[in-house]
């Protein structure tokens, strides 16, 4: 037998490791230390996960991201922050939050973006790969997950705010709007139907959750709009619009977009949240 076959014992090693918190870099990182190669490794790290992304959830595990809502509280410990609940809304399921990052942290993450932004690409769904879209016409950037303590800390906080383990959620995004750009509304999941997406869900499965955190207060424009129900968000420095869908539909109602910026800039950093450990 090969030394680079992915043996029953490995997969529970990852799956154990994983269930107690393990982030996946951390686990490729410890398989290269043992000798495997590092695409052999990313393989089967990525096919075990996403194999236990589509197990059903254990009893009593909730399917979506939701913050603890029941008693109808104004304010939420979020870890090492208290989070203003501002607004909500049934369905689609929608929380719009207060405070959930400090004007300083806001500051913080665009000042570590900003070199690194490229026009927006959006995942083109016939082959799982990237392209430059006309519908969204912003910056944006990836950040690994828990690539600095800063990152690292909002992670933790939206984690407990919306009761989604941290190794769920992709790398956050931040994305920079000029005057006049848009994201045209859309839905955050992936289309099933698509040839490209059995491919991205091997990385964690479907995306279920989102969380866009306003970076600034634009002069005018930019609200996150939900068009089915006529709800706009208005992006408010340190502000977050929270939103959830269970399944990959447009009876979510979950269809949104980044209104026109009328006057000056905005940026948003948005946190995907997957069904299962991203990888
Ligand atoms: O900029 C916004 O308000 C929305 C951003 C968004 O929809 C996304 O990042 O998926
Ligand atoms: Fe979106």
């Amino acid at each position: 037998m090969s030394p680079q076959t992915v043996t029953a014992e490995l997969r529970r090693w990852i799956l154990s490791q994983a269930a107690a918190g393990c982030r996946a870099e951390d686990l490729l990182a410890s398989m290269k230390r043992s000798g495997w190669a590092e695409d052999v490794a990313r393989a089967a790290l990525a096919a075990t996960l996403a194999d236990a992304a589509v197990a059903p959830a254990p009893a009593g595990a909730a399917s979506v991201p939701e913050p603890a809502l029941a008693g109808a509280p104004g304010v939420l410990r979020a870890g090492d922050r208290e989070v203003h609940v501002l607004a909500t809304m049934a369905l689609p399921r929608v929380v719009v939050f207060g405070g959930l990052l400090s004007e300083q942290e806001c500051d913080e993450l665009v000042a570590l973006a900003q070199p690194r932004l490229l026009r927006s690409e959006t995942v083109d769904n016939s082959t799982g790969g990237s392209e430059v879209n006309a519908a969204r016409t912003s910056d944006g950037m990836f950040f690994e997950r828990g690539e600095t303590p800063l990152i690292e800390r909002i992670e933790r906080r939206i984690a407990e705010l919306v009761h989604w383990p941290v190794e769920r959620g992709e790398g956050l995004q931040v994305l920079h709007y000029r005057p006049g750009a848009q994201y045209k509304p859309h839905h955050d999941f992936f289309d099933p139907a698509h040839p490209g997406t059995a491919n991205i869900l091997r990385r964690g499965g479907q995306r279920v959750g989102t969380v866009v955190i306003y970076l600034n207060t634009p002069a005018g424009g930019g609200a996150t709009t939900f068009p089915e129900v006529g709800l706009e968000v208005q992006p408010i420095k340190g502000n977050a619009v929270f939103f959830s869908y269970e399944r990959p539909l447009a009876s979510t109602r979950t269809l949104h977009g980044g209104a026109p910026v009328l006057d000056g800039e905005k940026w948003v950093a948005t946190k995907w949240l997957r069904e299962g450990v991203f990888v």
